[in-house]
């Protein structure tokens, strides 16, 4: 067995094996030793090896999928070794011979299928990355749904479309692997150069998909077919030659999507906090979808926001037409909420990894959309997309029907156990069925019989793997049972510890008739699971279709509900530079100051009127006043119109966005092994290298990573070169007031600021942006506000002000610096703290512990608690 074990784990060295062995995967060696150390269980052993023992651990065939789940998570590869015949097999060519075994699967990040292994709502995308010359591509595929995806790609392009797709997987070659590493949170797995072979590429797509040549499909360049390619080898290899069904590849122009990188995704929050986790995302406040399909579209369009004003315009005309009918709306809603994920289960059923269950997911889908069809048919005036949406919930009546009376209701998970297949389906199998069921009502008969014959009431006819049907007895009535008479007709076949078993020339018999009608109802309902299924997968595009439709109506109902829910508006989109916003809202924090029920939300407005040259808005302010949150709901707002919903504002006019950025001074990124500072400047240099005419920037307090005047001179310089190198439209949000003076200078640059009031020595936030330069930051007073101590925020303020005041009497601040009390002199002492009248601490101060007896120390407990709570 080791042989063979050895034998097969050569050819997976990079896996971790997991070895069939009866009811569980077990694995040896260095496998044993990682798995046992990331699944947290026993390892032992197993043997010796070249005089040494064999490391082992295993898992329980049953449990194995949340062992997977781990395993995977944590990166790994796992290599599937079934048994591939019956151990009675492998007994007829010996005693000593093993049990045949391959691996029959490599389960990887980007190749999982399993419900329990994915997140239904998220997209789980492998990708390949191919650069011939400076010619790139990137394929990707959900093998899950079997969608396949190429899109040529310069270098310089790749981090931000990874980073729209966060795949869990990506191939490349050697070469490349450094780079990518840099770029991707998932796995990244290095393939041979013959994967990447575009020759060989097309070859192979050609017969995957049964065509003469790919044009069908469009036309390829040598990194595209490299990149699929190098997909579909990959697919091969995982699945050992079994692959899903997957849809023709489509070509995307990625500059038909706003280009967001990594970075502005996650200052920006879309679909996760930067903190980590999904809750508090913009994706989990504005997802409204009610199917698996709805959200995973969602999650497609926040992260690929279009740059197609046809497209866009035809997005927000759906979702008007639901958020002006409430009615169509939540009918269309109710029958969505029933429909299971089809993309999911045909993705399962195509690897001939799916069960009854999948093919009852097809069927109530199906019968769902027909549902949806009829409801769209009912209405009137429907826009354009809805109508030809609608067109493709019908054209699998066929298959609907054979899966409506082919299928038990409520089928279940395997296919293994038979009971799928509704009666009147097939009279075979329901002859077979009758013989069976009534020969267990006949064995019930045939107890009571035994019963009463030998006048043992507790005779039990029982069944095991090993004896098949048997007559079992405590062994108190075994001796009667062993002597004539009765032992004529009773067949002593065991003894255990605490019954005796018989079996009975009849009672064989019956076993024989029962078990082989068994057997036969479940041969029969095997073969029908294997038509149904070939069937459904034979439907795959309609059903694709079907299902494609479901979530766009599903997705255009959850925005169209938040839009009317939430008092949302259709913004104007146009080519124009236009950046025109009345009263906007920041949908995450909106919706985290309604959850806590305070203070509500204050709209501001925001008008960057760019016409040939830039438009940059500087914003001076307070900390604490809502300058993050201003600028990030303007990126938002931009990037949520291009997605195709509505935006949280009065009114709106915005000309189309090419690329969105987003930074904020600093941020480490220890992991990679960059500074504070560091981070900051490379992100500002890709801006200021990459941001268009059409771009949107957003700059929160760059430069603030450094000593001041390095700092204010970097964003001094940023600014200028905004205004007359990249000529985009920008908000820069600053705490250096002294460039509030470029206002006047440049003439696409304008200022803003967020006003407080003062009140006795303490700010009050009004969170309203005007125009205007701010001239203070109150920094010391919200010091105050997060607990500073107070002799800590006194000595803030004199210092503040010594610095203020050289500074208004010309002094600069240098030169200043010499002079300041802080080095100059000794520190004026601290304002002396007054505790102020205090009972509590009057009061344990008079204790005497060594003087109070124990009765007396729980009654000063409950004074001591009374005075800390007086309420
Ligand atoms: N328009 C608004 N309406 C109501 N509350 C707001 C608004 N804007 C911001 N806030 C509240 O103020 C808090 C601080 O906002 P934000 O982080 O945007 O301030 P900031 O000016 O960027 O501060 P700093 O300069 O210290 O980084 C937010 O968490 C939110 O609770």
């Amino acid at each position: 067995m080791m042989a063979q074990y050895l034998d097969i784990k050569k050819d997976h060295s990079n896996a971790l094996l997991f070895y069939r062995m009866g009811d569980f995967y077990e694995m040896f060696f260095d496998d044993a030793v990682a798995a046992a150390a990331a699944l947290d269980i026993a390892l032992t052993k197993r043997g010796q090896h070249e005089g040494a023992d064999i490391p082992m651990c295993g898992v329980p065939v049953h449990a194995a999928e949340s062992y997977l789940q781990t395993l995977t998570r944590k990166g790994f590869i796992v290599a599937i070794c079934e048994q591939l015949e019956d151990p009675s097999e492998a007994k007829k060519r010996g005693s000593k011979s093993v049990v045949k075994r391959g691996v029959v699967r490599l389960v990887t990040p980007g190749t999982l299928t399993e419900d329990t292994l994915l997140d239904a709502r998220r997209h789980n995308y492998l990708a390949a990355w191919s650069l011939i010359r400076d010619d790139g591509a990137v394929a990707w595929v959900d093998m899950s749904t079997g969608e396949m995806i190429v899109a040529g790609c310069v270098p310089v392009s790749l981090g931000p479309l990874l980073a729209r797709l966060g795949p869990s997987e990506v191939l490349c070659i050697d070469a490349q692997e450094a780079d990518l590493r840099a770029m991707v949170d998932g796995t990244v797995t290095v393939l041979g150069t013959a994967s990447f072979d575009s020759t060989n590429a097309a070859d192979r797509l050609c017969r995957l998909y049964g065509v003469k040549t790919l044009d069908a499909f469009g036309s390829f360049s040598r990194a595209e077919l490299s990149a699929l390619g190098a997909l579909v080898d990959y697919l091969d290899l995982t699945q050992q030659g079994n692959l899903p069904l997957l849809r023709p590849p489509v070509r995307e122009q990625i500059s038909g999507a706003m280009q967001i990188d990594a970075a502005t995704r996650r200052n920006l929050e879309i679909s996760q906090r930067l903190s980590g986790g999904r809750d508090g995302s913009l994706l989990s406040v504005i997802d409204r979808t009610v199917t698996a399909g709805g959200a995973r579209l969602l999650d497609r369009r926040i992260a690929a926001p279009s740059c197609n004003l046809t497209e866009i315009r035809s997005r927000h005309d759906a979702v008007e037409a639901l958020t002006d009918n409430a009615h169509l709306r939540e009918d269309l809603r109710a029958a969505l909420r029933s429909v299971p994920d089809m993309d999911r289960a045909l993705g399962r059923l195509s690897l001939d990894r799916g069960g009854p269950r999948d093919l009852a997911a097809l069927r109530d889908g199906l019968a769902q959309a027909e549902v949806v069809a009829g409801v769209l048919g009912a209405s009137q005036g429907l826009p354009d997309r809805m109508t030809e949406v609608a067109r493709d919930l019908l054209g699998h009546e066929t298959l609907r029907d054979l899966l409506d009376t082919a299928l038990v209701a409520e089928p279940p998970h395997l296919a293994r156990d038979g009971g799928f297949i509704a009666p009147g389906h097939d009279p075979d199998l329901d002859d077979a069925r009758t013989l069976r069921d009534e020969g267990r009502s006949v064995i019930a008969g045939m107890q009571a019989d035994y019963a009463a014959q030998t006048g043992i009431s507790a005779l039990k006819i029982k069944h095991n793997n090993v004896l098949g049907y048997f007559i079992e007895t405590t062994a108190t009535h075994a001796t009667k049972m062993m002597a004539p008479p009765l032992s004529e007709t009773f067949i002593h076949r065991q003894t255990t510890a605490s019954a005796v078993r018989f079996t009975t020339v009849d009672l064989s018999d019956l076993e024989r008739r029962v078990l082989s009608a068994g057997s036969r109802a479940l041969e029969i309902e095997k073969r029908h699971f294997t038509l149904l299924r070939e069937a459904a997968v034979s439907a795959g595009s309609i059903i694709g279709a079907a299902s494609r439709a479901l979530a766009e109506i599903d997705l255009t109902a959850g925005l169209a509900d938040l839009a009317s829910g939430a008092d949302w508006c259709r913004p104007r989109m146009d080519h124009s530079r236009a950046f025109d916003v009345k009263a906007g809202r920041h949908p995450v924090v909106e919706a985290a100051l309604r959850r806590d029920g305070g203070q509500s939300f204050v709209a501001n407005d925001c008008a960057l009127n760019a016409g040939d040259g830039a438009a940059i808005c500087l914003l001076t302010g307070p900390n604490m006043a809502g300058k993050s949150t201003w600028l990030r709901q303007n990126a938002l707002i931009a990037l949520l119109a291009q997605a195709g919903a509505f935006v949280p504002a009065q009114a709106a006019h915005l000309g189309l966005v090419s690329q969105l950025f987003s930074r904020v001074g600093a941020a480490d990124d220890l992991a990679r092994g960059r500074s504070t500072f560091m981070v900051e400047m490379v992100e500002t240099a890709a801006i200021l290298n990459q941001a268009d005419e059409r771009a949107l920037v957003i700059l929160d307090e760059i430069g603030r990573g450094t000593a001041t005047y390095d700092g204010l001179s970097i964003a001094w310089a940023t600014l200028e070169h905004l205004h007359d190198a990249n000529r985009c439209r920008a908000l820069f949000a600053t705490h250096y007031h002294e460039l509030t003076a470029l206002a006047d200078k440049l003439p696409g640059a304008s200022n803003a600021t967020v006003t407080v009031k003062e009140w006795d020595g303490d700010v009050i936030f009004l969170h309203e942006v005007r125009s205007g330069a701010a001239d203070r930051s109150y920094g010391v007073q919200v010091a105050k506000f997060a607990g500073l101590p107070d002799s800590v925020v006194h000595r803030a303020r004199d210092v503040l002000e010594t610095l203020e005041r050289n500074d208004r009497e010309g002094g600069g601040k240098r030169p200043v610096i010499d002079d300041l009390p802080l080095f100059a002199t000794a520190p004026a002492p601290a304002p002396k703290l007054t505790p102020k009248d205090d009972p509590l601490r009057d009061k344990v101060k008079s204790i005497q512990p060594d003087q109070i007896s124990p009765m007396d120390a729980l009654t000063l407990l409950y004074e001591l608690k009374g005075l800390a709570t007086p309420d």
